[in-house]
């Protein structure tokens, strides 16, 4: 099953994404940021790649935490938001009043939140899994935003989203985001042909470094 439009909103009410959120568990924005928004903020990826500032990403928490290729083969760059540049402080800001709104809209109680620069090198992928650990349930709510302008067909790299009859593919186009439960849906990134540039994030339902409470 390839996705269905109805998950895809642009342009939408908060009240429409948040009706889709809570009946489907997950959601797509398209354009969460203007073009030249996401070319900014692509520049300051590049800048960081350039100071070799990305980390191979590991799985689990604390005692948990491994590398493990075979299952994830990303790169990341946890965003610090006191020493972020420009455009990435305008992404959090936008990151931040989607959260009061869905707080408003969906009864939630999201109190901050944790995000990473990622790079998917050709042939790296993340296999299916579940965001929220097993060792505390503070994240509540996934995002995952994207900056490759010139995705096509065949590129790899997309989202897909494990549904009890079958799957959904999100394909990783510049400007658009999916949001969805941190603690019900499993998803996976496919193989990419392509670097694959995207920021990742969990919302969370008490303040960052009381996650272990
Ligand atoms: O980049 C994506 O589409 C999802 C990434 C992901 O699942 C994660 O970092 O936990
Ligand atoms: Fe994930």
């Amino acid at each position: 099953m390839t996705y269905n439009g109805s998950v895809i909103w642009s342009d939408s009410s908060i009240d429409q994404i948040a009706d889709s959120l809570a009946d489907n568990d997950f959601c797509v924005i398209e354009d969460f940021l203007a073009a030249e928004d996401v070319m900014r903020l692509k520049a300051v990826m590049n800048h960081h790649r350039e100071q070799e500032a990305f980390q191979k990403a590991g799985i689990g928490q604390l005692q948990n935490f491994q590398v493990d290729r075979d299952i994830r083969g990303d790169r990341i760059k946890w965003i610090d938001k006191e020493e972020a540049l420009s455009p990435t402080k305008m992404f959090l800001e936008k990151i931040e009043s989607f959260m009061r709104e869905l707080n408003r809209c969906l009864f939630l109680s999201l109190k901050d939140y944790e995000t990473h620069f990622a790079i998917y090198p050709k042939g790296t992928f993340y296999e299916a899994h579940i965001d929220q650990f097993q060792s505390s349930g503070a994240r509540k709510i996934s995002f995952a935003f994207y900056l490759n302008e010139n995705w096509k067909a065949g590129d790899g790299g997309e989202l897909r989203i494990h549904k009890n009859d079958g799957y959904l593919d999100i394909e990783p186009i510049a400007g658009r985001i999916a949001i969805f439960r941190s603690d019900t849906v499993l998803h996976e990134v496919m193989s990419t042909e392509v670097d694959r540039y995207s920021i990742t994030g969990w919302m969370l339902d008490r303040p960052v470094g009381v996650t272990f409470v």
